[in-house]
Formats: C-alpha cells, sequence, structure tokens
C-alpha cells in the first residue's frame, strides 16, 4: 500500500516533468508564492515574459516529500526545464543576474511554440 502510494507519487511527478517545459515546485503561487525563496524564483521567471507551469507543494504534501528524493536536490523552489533540473533559488538568481535565465526560458517557450504548432 504505502510502496504503491509513493510509486504513483513518483509517476504524477514524472508525469508533470515531461508534459511542462518549464515547470516551477514552488510553495503557494507565483501571484500569492508562500516563502521569499519561491517568491524570489517565481519572479525573476516571470520577469523574462512567458508562461510556465507551477505546482504548489504546500496542496500536494506527498509531492513535497517525494520530489526531493527524484530529484536529489532537497528543498523548494526547483525549477525543471525540459525535464532537468535546473536548480532552486540561488541558481536561478545566480543565471538571471548573469543575463542567463531570460534565454534559458525565451528558448524553451519558443521551440515549444512551435511544436505546437506543428502537434496535428
Ligand atoms: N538555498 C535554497 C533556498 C530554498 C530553501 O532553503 N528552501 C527550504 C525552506 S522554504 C525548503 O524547501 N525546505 C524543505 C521543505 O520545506 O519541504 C535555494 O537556493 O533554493
Ligand atoms: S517557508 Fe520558511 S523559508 Fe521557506
Amino acid at each position: 500500500m504505502e510502496q504503491t502510494d509513493t510509486q504513483s507519487t513518483v509517476d504524477r511527478i514524472k508525469q508533470q516533468i515531461s508534459e511542462n517545459p518549464i515547470l516551477l515546485y514552488m510553495k503557494g503561487s507565483p501571484k500569492l508564492p508562500n516563502c521569499g525563496f519561491s517568491a524570489q524564483a517565481s519572479q525573476a521567471i516571470m520577469s523574462c515574459g512567458e508562461p510556465f507551469a507551477y505546482v504548489d507543494i504546500l496542496q500536494n504534501p506527498d509531492i513535497r516529500s517525494e520530489l526531493p528524493k527524484y530529484a536529489n536536490w532537497p528543498t523548494f523552489p526547483q525549477l525543471w526545464v525540459e525535464g532537468e533540473l535546473i536548480g532552486g533559488c540561488d541558481i536561478i538568481l545566480e543565471m538571471f543576474q548573469q543575463g542567463e535565465l531570460q534565454p534559458l526560458i525565451k528558448e524553451t517557450a519558443e521551440k515549444h511554440k512551435v511544436d505546437e504548432d506543428n502537434a496535428e
């Protein structure tokens, strides 16, 4: 039973990561963040001007407990781009300050817009 629950949570995480090219696991929402780290991270990503998906881990305690093990990353927020963990708040802000975040987000969004246009 325990095993099955853990497995379904991990499956849900894998599905979220594979279906959303830009995905932020955070506390609260970008509009109403519940922690300063999540607020700073989501603001930096929002300032790139592209839509992105998020999961509020405070509403999903199973994901909060399983994702750190799956990701091998102990804390939130976590930014995932195209199925890869980019990092947490420190890395996101560092990339933003170095001018690396915006091209990553822009190029990813652009690429997946084309994917969607070609979807048929
Ligand atoms: N230095 C971290 C700061 C994030 C952090 O320390 N998060 C803590 C407090 S919000 C956390 O997620 N703890 C585990 C938990 O609350 O589940 C980063 O770069 O992301
Ligand atoms: S919720 Fe306390 S530091 Fe993030």
